[in-house]
């Protein structure tokens, strides 16, 4: 087991100042591979990619079917009504309904409003045209789905890399499998962490309304992990320790990452860093030069599993989840890292030497506009942001290109794009 000090020097070297926005990124997404690929049933494969090819199993559809509910054909009319043997003679009929299975010999399929069955003086019941059949009616291979019209057996139907949407579960069910491989996604436990925590009503003065709880697992799927619930724990230094470490902190399945919230300070409180060096971890990141959310942590297991200590400030927080979370996330999730895009900014934002400053935004008409009421433990901008700019050192004036990332929940992506564009040619600084 490491102690404290040797995993507090493992990022930033010693003397050197925190990681930049950008390193701090990159960081989180090169410290981690891709979970391998697992066999998943249809049920829970939407919003997976694929790893291996979906094929199809037999021919699509894989025999001659109706198309109509009528009579199976053989031959021009009238036709001898004939029972559900598998082969129809000349001249003769059978019932049929849609989907159902082509007797050998019919020709096509005569719909049941075109014909009707007539009892002829001998008693033997006749199929005839009535006055509604169309003209040409019944035309030869008509309402017959022919088998493999969709797919050929073997046929590539999706390939690998796919991201799964219904239409591709739905298709991979008719070619015939029950569970198809993806690519797995990472399971995030949450521990909530502080005593002067509640999770309902209005909070007492010296107490605090839990705002991760609530939105968390849903911020985590949008970042492509699998919620495993939360745990909430005070400030001790056990609750802290079994929180990380134990292997039934989470029911299941063991994280692939811890997410707490709080405890990165150094008050006598803030445990994570004792945590992780009792468990022999290492701190791959500790503190990045950003505000807010400058003391967060991302920590590594021996056992492989990954650790993320959020502020407890709430805004804080999102700001890490988005800065090293979501990298970490998508490294894990077999994904690309996100570029970051480029708006810009309608106004100016002062310099702040040694750190990024991270302002949630509204786009307005292809600007970036930074929100106001976004203090380390404000909500009121974030909720209503479309973004969040990443104002470099040096800041911004009105008119110039300012980094920016969508935030997970909003649908920003396309005007960050667009604008993007546009911008390219300016440079901007780390
Ligand atoms: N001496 C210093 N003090 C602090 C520094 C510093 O550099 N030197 N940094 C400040 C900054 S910036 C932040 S951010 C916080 C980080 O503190 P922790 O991660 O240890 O978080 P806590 O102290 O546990 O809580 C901070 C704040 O957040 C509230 N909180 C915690 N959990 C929740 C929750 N689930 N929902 C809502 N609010 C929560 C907690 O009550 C505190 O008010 O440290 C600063 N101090
Ligand atoms: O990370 Mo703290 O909330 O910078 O303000």
């Amino acid at each position: 087991m490491g102690s404290s000090s040797e995993l507090r020097s493992a990022w930033p070297p010693s003397g050197h100042p925190s990681p930049t926005w950008l390193e701090a990124r990159q960081l989180a997404f090169d410290c981690a591979v891709p979970l391998a690929p697992v066999e998943v049933p249809l049920a829970l494969a939407a919003g997976h990619a694929l790893t291996r090819n979906v094929s199809a199993l037999h021919e699509l559809p894989h025999y001659d079917s109706s198309a109509m509910d009528g009579w199976a054909i053989n031959g021009v009319g009238p036709w001898i009504l004939a029972g559900h043997e598998p082969l129809l003679r000349p001249g003769s009929a059978s019932v049929i309904a849609t989907g159902g299975l082509v007797p050998v010999g019919a020709q096509s399929i005569l719909r049941k409003e075109s014909g009707q069955i007539h009892q002829d003086a001998d008693g033997s019941l006749v199929l005839r045209l009535t006055d509604n059949a169309k003209e040409g009616e019944p035309g030869l291979g008509q309402h017959i789905r022919l088998a493999g019209e969709e797919a050929a057996a073997g046929e590539v139907l999706i390939p690998a890399g796919t991201t799964l949407n219904p239409g591709h579960i739905a298709l991979a069910a008719v070619a015939g499998h029950d569970n198809v491989q993806v690519q797995a996604k990472p399971v995030v436990g949450i521990v909530l962490t502080g005593s002067e925590v509640v999770t309902s009503g209005v909070p007492k003065p010296g107490h605090v309304r839990d705002t991760f709880g609530p939105q968390l697992g849903t911020v985590i799927s949008l970042l492509g992990g699998t919620p495993a619930g939360s745990l909430r724990i005070g400030d001790s230094y056990p609750e802290w320790l079994a929180a990380i470490g134990g292997s039934d902190a989470f029911p299941g399945r063991m994280p692939d990452l811890t997410i707490t919230t709080g405890g990165t300070g150094c008050s006598g409180t803030d445990h994570f860093r004792a945590v992780i060096a009792d468990l022999g971890g290492q701190l791959l990141l500790d503190g990045i030069a950003m505000r807010p959310g400058h003391p967060a942590v991302l920590a590594g297991l021996p056992d492989g599993r990954f650790v993320v200590g959020l502020p407890g400030n709430p805004l804080a927080a999102m700001m890490a989840l988005i800065t090293m979370g979501a990298p970490l996330l998508e490294a894990l999730g077999g994904r690309p890292l996100s570029a970051v895009g480029q708006v810009t900014s309608a106004a100016d934002v002062d310099p702040s030497p040694g750190r990024t400053r991270l302002i949630p935004c509204t786009f307005i008409e292809g600007l970036a506009f930074p929100a106001s009421h976004t203090g380390p433990g404000m909500m009121r901008g974030l909720a209503w942001a479309d973004g969040v700019m990443a104002v470099p050192p040096a800041g911004v004036q009105s008119g110039e290109p300012v980094p920016v990332l969508p935030l997970p929940w909003t649908q920003a992506n396309e005007t960050i794009r667009s604008t993007t564009t546009r911008a390219r040619s300016t440079a901007w600084p780390a």
